[in-house]
């Protein structure tokens, strides 16, 4: 029994199946957090898109019973000052398997650590899966946009997001550093007396089973390349094992081998080859500019997978219409990349595209093909028509301006 959360009176569990694919009702509970700053101008929007998309791909045979679960600021108006991410809300998101949501704020440096990173540690949602793609039409600070093609594979669990570290000046950070010197010979901490510390844990198990998601999604969507991006040269033990473990994985659990002596790999399957490669952040940073067509699936750190996914984005017009999803073996969370850009929030302003975009992600992961295929194809018709928001009409020449609830409106126009 919830104590807040209303589980809708018609619409029934989606259920994972031992091999942990889904049996999915036609009438589906799924649960939604709604997001701090915009999340209130894009969720309701979201919500409404993809109810007429159902009802266009299916009539009455399907629809989806939204159930509203809480974290953030709206859960602390409800639970209570200090709760901004309650038990209930993780048991509903495990015990309904598929949920959305908006964003969610994080102060910096002092306050709580992020809701977003907690969600995906607690649920160990250890994929985050962002595709990259240019919809025709879109601005774009770059001449050929449409050479944009990656699927991001970031590291969800680990990395310095495991939020490990002391606030220079206190007794805690004093210890550590007394560790470090006197027990593990470091001698490289330039200003001990006032440096705050952070830990990076890079597991191999954890590094694997994200490299492994990647590989199998290029073998099961047939794509050319998986690309290991790293910052090993500097942080050899964390990163550069993330690239090692990365290659043995690929040799080891699908056979891949040596291209032309190495390091890079070719990995042969039913339906063609994938090259297995790598690459320094830094240099990808500059590639993905340069030559982006040379990239493809991208498995990466925690920390790389962040900075990555907002830079593709802008590529391809901006993180207003970025989607992204959290996944377990079992458990997926679809969410927007931005975040709560609270300097809109409230204003009817924002671009729902992004997490119009991660619901569309929902559907095909519920295997709701037909119903994902009206979404893009009426944001596809929407963009064409020149109808934007803000963000894009601002750099399009003869755009018809509109608000976050217009552009919705205006996708379910062309369904
Ligand atoms: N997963 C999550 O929930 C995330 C949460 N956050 C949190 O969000 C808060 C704000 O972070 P901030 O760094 O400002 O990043 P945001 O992503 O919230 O916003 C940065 C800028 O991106 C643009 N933008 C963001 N969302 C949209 C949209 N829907 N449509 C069009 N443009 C958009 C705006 O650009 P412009 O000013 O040019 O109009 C905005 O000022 C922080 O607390 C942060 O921790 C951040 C990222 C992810
Ligand atoms: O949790 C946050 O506040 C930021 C997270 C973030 O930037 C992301 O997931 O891309
Ligand atoms: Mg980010």
């Amino acid at each position: 029994m919830y104590q807040h959360i209303k589980v809708p009176t018609t619409g029934d569990k989606i259920q994972v199946n031992n091999d942990f694919s889904l049996t999915v009702p036609n009438n589906p509970i799924i649960p939604f957090i709604e997001g701090d700053g915009t999340g209130i101008d894009i969720t309701p929007v979201m919500i409404k898109v993809i109810d007429a998309a159902v009802k266009k791909a299916y009539g009455d045979s399907k629809k989806i019973s939204w159930m509203e679960i809480y974290a953030g600021e709206k859960s602390t108006r409800i639970y209570g000052p200090d709760t901004w991410l309650p038990e209930e809300t993780l048991q509903a998101a495990k015990e309904f398997v598929v949920s959305i949501k908006g964003p969610l704020t994080t102060p910096v440096s002092g306050g709580i650590r992020s809701i977003n990173v907690a969600l995906r540690q607690l649920l160990d949602l250890y994929v985050c899966l962002r595709p990259v793609r240019y919809f025709q039409g879109v601005p774009s600070p770059v001449k050929q946009p449409e050479k944009v093609d990656m699927v991001i594979f970031r590291e969800n669990s680990e990395d310095i997001y495991a939020g490990i570290e002391w606030e220079a000046g206190t007794d805690a950070v004093s210890k550590v550093i007394n560790f470090l010197t006197t027990e593990m010979g470091t001698s490289k901490i330039r200003f001990p007396q006032s440096s705050a510390i952070g830990i990076k844990p890079v597991s191999k198990e954890g590094s694997e089973r994200l490299i492994r998601r990647a590989i199998q999604y290029a073998i099961d969507h047939n794509r050319r390349s998986v690309t290991l991006v790293h910052k090993g040269n500097i942080m050899k033990f964390t990163e550069g094992a993330f690239k090692t473990w990365g290659y043995e994985l690929a040799a080891r659990e699908f056979g891949a081998e040596l291209l032309d002596g190495g390091p890079w790999m070719k990995l042969r399957h039913n339906n063609g080859e994938i090259i297995i490669k790598d690459v320094i952040a830094d240099a990808f940073l500059q590639q993905i500019l340069l030559r982006p067509a040379e990239y493809d699936v991208i498995a990466t750190l925690n920390l790389n997978g962040d900075y990555i996914s907002d830079a593709l984005a802008a590529q391809v017009g901006g993180i207003g219409i970025a989607p992204g999803a959290n996944l377990s073996d079992s458990i997926a969370i679809f969410e927007a990349t931005h975040g709560t850009a609270p300097k809109y929030a409230g204003k009817d302003q924002v671009n729902p595209g992004s997490i119009i975009l991660s619901a569309e992600m929902m559907l095909r992961h519920i295997n709701w093909h037909e119903a994902a295929a009206v979404v893009i194809h009426s944001m596809e018709r929407a963009i064409q028509d020149k109808i934007m928001t803000y963000d894009l009409a601002r750099l399009t020449p003869n755009a018809k301006q509109v608000s976050t609830s217009e552009f919705g409106n205006a996708m379910i126009q062309r369904m």
